[in-house]
């Protein structure tokens, strides 16, 4: 089997068959609406980061398939060859609008739109949901880990345990966007641009006669970017005293005094404090210390209330798997379909479980920010052709429970939906991913502390316009 790049064929058996089934049924060329959103914050937070849009535009571009893939599935027996004949000319027509990387998103709002012919719109599902669940995962949790560190760098060390390739990799390129500083992961660095950087492991320490020699080697060779890791033996016994040493006979006779230590085990407060003072005592205050070690947002929000002397962080499992929650609920749901004369009718999923209700129609989303603050107040999901003026108060309501109402004033908004594809078409300019990671810390900065909480976050307003409202209620009460 050839080795294969174009990820046509990562999709779920069940879109293929529905698409053959559109092909036959005469529904193929039916215009539809689908949403991605998704429904709860993981680890009990207030927001996520919406990332992997790039990698959405790629696959996008890239859709198609080839003589190997039909033959493939061929083999199946399930598809007619009329409907095998056109998945050769396959290729994606119809418009997608998303909310740009790095942004922060809310449960139920939609994130991603796709309208396009019914086979089309079915049959991307699977990759796009991978993607933005995924990289959202990563990129929600980094912001979590990085926000606990309260301003210190933090560095993405997880790729040997990070979950196949695209974990490391891509799970590498969301936590950058989301705040992280830098990652151990070279091919992350070459393909997306997050700057790579690391220390030593511990068998560089193990592999000379002594520890000093290995230090001293290191700094000998990398005499601007020596970071020097201490616990292999006995981090305030001999650990920082031979970094004192090496950084004394190699660094400063060079004019150089910016280099660090890693701790890797221990009390990570007591150590760092300890060996702070080590490090001072002998002059050496622009040392930095790293740590690292199965830390998480929990544990480093710890480390900085218990008083450590951090400098940076280096963090590995607990990230590239988001470990404490590992998945990313983003679904795609049908929101609305054209009729021949191009009216648009919505469409909703009515469930056993209320949470589960969809919000139907096409769609568009407002962030509303307060003049005075700058801070967002509150997401408006009403129909795509609706009109607000912002300049007068506006009346919000509790889509669950109607007569909570609020009214802003004072406030400016900004669509959170920008146009990616138009008639299969690019758009969209992707940024390059600094400044996804800068517009990121913006919106971030934009919310309220009381979102940001770890536990217990504040619950921020998304709310339906009174349109979007009455339509959803007509076809609840009508069954759909
Ligand atoms: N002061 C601290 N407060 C809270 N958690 C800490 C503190 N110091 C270290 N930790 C965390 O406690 C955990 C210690 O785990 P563990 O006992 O496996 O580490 P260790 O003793 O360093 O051994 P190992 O060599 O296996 O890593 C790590 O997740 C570490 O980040
Ligand atoms: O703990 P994480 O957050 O995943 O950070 C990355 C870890 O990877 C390295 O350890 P290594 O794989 O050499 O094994 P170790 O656990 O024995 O240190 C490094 O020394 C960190 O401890
Ligand atoms: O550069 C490092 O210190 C590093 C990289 C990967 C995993 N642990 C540590």
């Amino acid at each position: 089997m050839k080795a294969k790049t174009n990820l046509t064929m990562l999709c779920d058996f069940y879109e293929l068959t529905m698409a053959n089934g559109y092909f036959q049924t005469g529904l193929k060329d039916r215009i539809c609406y689908f949403d991605v959103f998704y429904r709860s914050v993981p680890d009990k937070g207030g927001f996520s980061i919406a990332a992997g849009l790039a990698q959405v535009v790629e696959y996008i571009q890239g859709l198609s398939f080839d003589e190997e893939d039909v033959a493939y599935l061929r083999g199946k027996g399930c598809f007619s060859e009329e409907f095998l004949q056109y998945l050769l000319h396959f290729e994606f027509t119809g418009d997608i609008w998303a909310v740009p990387e790095g942004t922060p998103v809310f449960p139920g709002e939609p994130i991603l739109t796709v309208r396009a012919p019914a086979i089309q719109a079915q049959f991307v599902e699977t990759f796009i949901l991978l993607t933005l669940n995924h990289q959202s995962l990563i990129a929600t949790k980094s912001n979590r880990i990085v926000r606990a560190a309260e301003g210190r760098p933090v560095s993405e060390f997880g790729s040997r345990r990070a979950q196949g390739a695209d974990g490391a990799v891509l799970g590498a390129r969301a936590s950058y966007i989301a705040g992280c500083a830098s990652t151990a992961c070279t091919l992350a660095d070459q393909r997306y641009g997050s700057p790579a950087s690391g220390t030593m492991a511990h068998s560089w320490v193990q592999m000379f006669p002594d520890e000093y020699t290995a230090f001293k080697t290191y700094c000998q060779l990398y005499p601007n970017n020596a970071t020097l890791l201490v616990d292999t033996y006995n981090v305030l016994k001999s650990g920082v005293p031979n970094a004192i040493r090496a950084f004394k006979e190699i660094l400063l006779p060079q004019g150089i005094t910016r280099c660090g230590i890693r701790l890797d085990s221990g009390d990570l407060t007591y150590l760092s404090q300890k060996a702070r003072k080590m490090l001072d005592d002998a002059g050496l205050t622009d040392c930095k210390i790293f740590v690292s070690n199965a830390l998480d947002e929990y544990i480093i929000r710890d480390l900085v209330r218990q008083g450590a002397r951090i400098d940076a962080f280096g963090v590995g499992e607990r990230l590239i798997t988001s470990r404490s929650e590992p998945v990313f609920g983003g679904v795609y749901k049908l929101a609305a379909i054209e009729d021949d004369q191009g009216n648009i009718i919505p469409k909703i999923k009515i469930s056993e479980n209320p949470a589960k209700i969809t919000t139907p129609h096409f769609k568009k989303v407002y962030r509303i920010f307060s003049k005075d603050t700058g801070k967002a107040e509150a997401d408006l999901v009403c129909l795509h052709d609706e009109q607000f003026d912002f300049s007068q108060p506006l009346e919000l309501f509790d889509p669950d429970a109607t007569w909570k109402k609020k009214t802003f004033t004072g406030i400016y908004a900004t669509e959170l939906l920008v146009p990616v594809f138009q008639g299969g078409k690019l758009v969209y300019q992707v940024p390059d991913i600094q400044t996804s990671r800068a517009y990121c810390q913006r919106q971030v900065d934009a919310l309220w502390d009381e979102v940001k909480r770890f536990e217990n976050p504040h619950n921020y307003y998304v709310d339906l316009s009174q349109k979007l409202w009455d339509i959803k209620q007509q076809l609840l009460s009508s069954n759909g």
